[in-house]
């Protein structure tokens, strides 16, 4: 198995391209389900879970070929075998859930394996469910299955999520453009990945408004067509890339990078002491001579500040100047890294919800293991800050999220390798 070795080192300099987004691109891809004719996504990211997601659409029968050393998805429904998605496959990844609403509104079924939780937290299905019932949908949970059918197909309903749900708000908007009549949604996620979704799905020529707000309203037709769509920058990639000069020092321009995407974050990253830039080429990160202050942070919805940057930004309140205290108020177990960071020198306390991060001078290295995706990369930021060297082990999560990290971060003067079997 492999492991990223990362030495603390001087100040960063340099770009860093940004990818296409992770979690629109495992929304963008079910969306080819509603259409027999083909769904090409440029600008698409190279990680496993894209991978996963190919392997998903490949097993229901769909053609899957990517182009451009994994950048261009081509994707054809034309030819599907089966509605069922199999727990082998739906138990890697949980956005394997998402085959479930197009697949029920082009075929009127579907089986899907429930995915099951998580080690960030349980993380039910019951509002993609609920939805899908409002939009007349007969569900049956058997066998570690949700036996799906809508016999006359799926009807517009209105459906108000009683929380924000972005997976749940994915699921019902591509289920709602094949419903007959309108489906309004309310309470709908908000995130730059549920308006990229809306993007392409209008261009296979569905009827949607209101996405980037919390009502949707999705007229139904009778069928979408190709197209051909750009992935949306990744916000987390970019907060993530964003934080390395925030600890290391130096100055670093993220391709590709907007603040409206990451607005909430980057007010948060100036109020600690970093310059954030907006320029033709993306965002600009600089670090000025003194210290990081400690800020507090509460994760919340879009526009709030991500739960996917929230152990990131602790890493970096580790070494600010004060008391920090960071509120995770979207999943119920995701301060994993926090005891990790401990392990190089941090002083965190964790209570239920709440982290209190004690800023320190310096962290130190130490061998590390990370049980999720954005506690790997909140490892690989501390080891930068961190003296001698850290050694970030089970990085299959990280490969889930970030394409080729050493690279990127290398690019810009960071000393980091991967080991292969070590
Ligand atoms: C592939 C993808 O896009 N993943 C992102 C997506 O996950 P995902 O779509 O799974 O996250 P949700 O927005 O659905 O989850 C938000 C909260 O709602 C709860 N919930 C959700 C659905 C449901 O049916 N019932 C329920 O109770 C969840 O347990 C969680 O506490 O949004 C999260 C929140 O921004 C991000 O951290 C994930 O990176
Ligand atoms: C939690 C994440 O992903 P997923 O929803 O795929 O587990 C993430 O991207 O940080």
């Amino acid at each position: 198995m492999d492991s990223i070795i990362v030495t603390g080192n001087g100040p960063l300099k340099g770009e860093i391209p940004i990818a296409g987004a992770k979690n629109a691109c495992l929304t963008l891809m079910p969306a080819t389900l509603l259409s027999d004719e083909p769904l090409t996504l440029t600008n698409a990211p190279r990680l496993s879970d894209i991978r996963t997601m190919s392997q998903l659409l490949g097993s229901l029968g769909a053609e899957v070929s990517t182009l451009q050393g994994g950048q261009v998805i081509a994707m054809s429904s034309h030819a599907l075998t089966s509605q069922r998605a199999e727990y082998d496959i739906v138990r890697k990844m949980r956005a394997s859930i998402l085959v479930l609403g197009p697949l029920l509104a082009r075929f009127g079924r579907a089986e899907v394996s429930l995915p099951g939780g998580c080690a960030i937290g349980a993380r039910p299905v019951d509002l993609h469910l609920r939805a899908l019932e409002a939009m007349g949908a007969e569900l049956d949970l058997r066998e570690g299955y949700v036996h799906a059918t809508a016999p006359g197909g799926l009807k517009g309903g209105t459906y108000e999520f009683p929380l924000v749900s972005v997976g749940a708000t994915e699921n019902a908007l591509m289920a709602a453009t094949l419903a007959k009549g309108t489906t309004v949604l309310k309470n709908a996620a908000r995130e730059p990945e549920i308006v990229d979704l809306a993007t392409c799905l209008r261009r296979m020529g569905a009827q949607i408004e209101g996405d980037g707000t919390s009502t949707i309203t999705i007229e139904g037709v009778e069928r979408l067509h190709g197209a051909t769509h750009p992935v949306v920058t990744d916000r987390i990639e970019l907060g993530t890339y964003m934080l390395a000069p925030a600890i290391c020092g130096g100055e670093v321009t993220c391709l590709g990078g907007r603040r409206d995407l990451l607005a909430a974050f980057c007010d948060k990253l100036e109020a600690a002491g970093m310059t954030v830039t907006e320029t033709d080429k993306g965002l600009s990160v600089a670090r000025g001579e003194g210290d990081i202050r400690a800020v507090d942070v509460a994760t919340e919805p879009f526009p709030g500040f991500p739960t996917d940057l929230q152990a990131q930004f602790m890493a970096l309140m580790c070494i600010a100047k004060g008391k920090s205290v960071l509120e995770e108020n979207i999943f119920e177990n995701r301060f994993m890294h926090a005891p990790e960071l401990v392990r190089m020198g941090a002083r965190i306390d964790v209570h239920g919800g709440t982290a209190t991060v004690e800023g320190v001078s310096r962290l130190k290295g130490a061998p590390v293991m990370a049980t999720d995706l954005r506690a790997s990369v909140s490892l690989i930021l501390a080891g930068l800050a961190a003296e001698g060297e850290t050694i970030v082990n089970r990085v299959y999560h990280l490969d889930r999220g970030y394409e080729h990290v050493e690279d990127k971060l290398s690019a810009v003067g960071a000393r980091i390798e991967r080991v292969t079997g070590r």
